[in-house]
This record gives C-alpha cells, structure tokens and sequence, in this order.
C-alpha cells in the first residue's frame, strides 16, 4: 500500500521512528549463520498441491513488481515444511541489489546473492484473509529463493516473469500473467532453513514462518539486468526502482532449523 511505501523511499534506519517493532527480536532478514542452525529431523518436506495456475496480475507499485494471485477461487495451497495447517499463496515479489551490489535480504554466512524471490502464503486453516493474518504470529509464511547470475533458469519459469517486466517498467502498470507454476520456481533440492521472523518492510509485522531454499535459482545476466532496470515514474521523472533491501536484523537468541544435515 502506498502509505508504506514513502517509507521505502527513506531507507530502513528511519521506520523505527514509525514502527518501533523494527527494533524487537523477530526480525527479519537474519544471517543464516551455519553456527546457529541445527538439522531438525521432524521437519517435513514442503507440499505445494499441484495445480494449474489461473490468471495472474503482474504490476508494480513503484517499488517492486510484485505477482498478485487470486487466493479466493482456486487457491494455490502449500503445507507441510514446518507449517501446521494450509496456506495460500497471495504474491511473489523479488529483491535485488543494482549493478555492482548483490540484492538478497537473507544471507547465508555471511555472503548475499543478486536477488531474492519471496512468495508470501497466508494462513487459511486459521485466518479469512491475508489482511487479517497479516498481523498474526502463525498467519504467514514466507519462502525466500536466493538468485544468482548463471544460466538461463531451466525452468523458464521465471523468463515469464522477466520477459513481461519491459512492459511494466511505468508505476501502477498491470498485465494479466496466467499459466505461472509457483512449484517450478522452486529450486530442484528440498533443503531449507526455517526460522520465526517479520516482514522485511514497514509495517514489519512479526507474523513470518521463513522459509529459505538452500539451493539458489539461476538466472542469466540478462534476466537479472531485466529486474534491475525497472523504472518508475514519479512526478514526471523516471526513476530507477528503489531496492534499498533491509539489512540482517539480530538473531536475538531464536534458533535456526535445517531441514538437512
Ligand atoms: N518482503 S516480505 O517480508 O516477504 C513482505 C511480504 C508482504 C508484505 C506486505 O504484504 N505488505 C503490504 C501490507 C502489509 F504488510 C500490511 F500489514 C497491511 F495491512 C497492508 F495493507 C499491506 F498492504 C511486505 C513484506
Ligand atoms: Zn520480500
């Protein structure tokens, strides 16, 4: 919403003033230091149900572009993982750096990566809308894809999203998107990290089960120079879309789970 967004605009050390949760301990993005996470072996694998996807809106709203999904008709549930109970994908958005700084929000030892892919699920076993879970400790789950310059992404998946991004480069522009498959932008190991964090951006709810993919996405140098030369309009000037990404939050004693050894 735009109301979040001029803080966007200001970069991440001035939203304590207006969100003093920016400063509590389930922040997010982390570090995922190897150091402080440990292989849990009742954590499950993830389950998307598999299913075709219906028509998607691909827009941006002058910060990202972000992939809305219609989660009222025919829902794309994911479950299992550490999550109790189903949860709807509502949108993908991305993260990223510009030419020479990487982009990722979580980290992994340290080292970030180009970008990063969030697909934000809310929980409909408990909640009747993201609105609502959205302020609710168990309401959302986020799964985090690192990206990373290398070959085309095999599936193709993602070109779909990069080839329409041209003709979204204007704030507020819409396309229809359909026949995106979620599943096949996951990468092909199952090995995650979960932890209990927030949203990355104002209002910064402490309401995210992350989930990080260990294994990062490919994509080619062209794909990635598609993301990072989104523009928007603002007051008759073109302005290069902003990815100021919040930096690690503390840890704050919350333990890190792997789903592999
Ligand atoms: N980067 S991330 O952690 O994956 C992330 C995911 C979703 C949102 C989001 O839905 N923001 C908009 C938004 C809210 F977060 C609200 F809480 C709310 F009430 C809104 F109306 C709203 F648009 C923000 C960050
Ligand atoms: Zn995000």
């Amino acid at each position: 919403s735009f109301k979040h967004a001029r803080f966007l605009l200001r970069g991440p050390h001035t939203w304590v003033h207006q969100f003093p949760i920016a400063q509590s301990s389930r922040q997010s993005p982390v570090d995922l230091r190897s150091s402080e996470t440990h292989f849990d072996a009742k954590l499950q694998p993830l389950n998307y149900d598999d299913k075709a996807t219906s028509s998607r809106m691909l827009n941006n709203n002058g910060l990202s572009f972000k992939l809305s999904f219609d989660d009222s008709s025919d829902p794309c549930v994911l479950n299992g993982g550490p999550l109790d109970g189903d949860f709807r994908l509502n949108q993908l958005h991305m993260h990223w750096g510009c030419d020479k700084l990487p982009g990722s929000e979580h980290i992994v030892d340290g080292n970030a990566y180009a970008a990063e892919l969030h697909m934000v699920h809310w929980n409909s076993s408990k909640y009747s809308s993201m609105q609502q879970a959205v302020t609710q400790p168990d309401g959302l789950a986020v799964i985090g894809v690192f990206i990373q310059v290398g070959k085309e992404h095999e599936h193709k998946e993602l070109k779909k999203i990069t080839d329409l991004l041209p003709k979204i480069t204007n704030e507020g522009s819409k396309i229809e998107l359909s026949g995106l498959n979620p599943l096949l932008l996951l990468p092909s190991s199952t090995a995650y990290w979960t932890y209990l964090g927030s949203l990355t951006t104002p209002p910064l709810h402490e309401s995210v089960t992350w989930i990080v993919m260990k294994e990062p996405l490919s994509i080619s140098k062209q794909q990635l120079k598609a993301i990072q030369s989104l523009y928007f309009l603002r007051s008759g000037k073109y302005e290069r879309l902003l990815n100021n990404n919040r930096p690690p939050q503390p840890l704050a004693g919350r333990k890190i789970r792997a789903s592999f050894k």
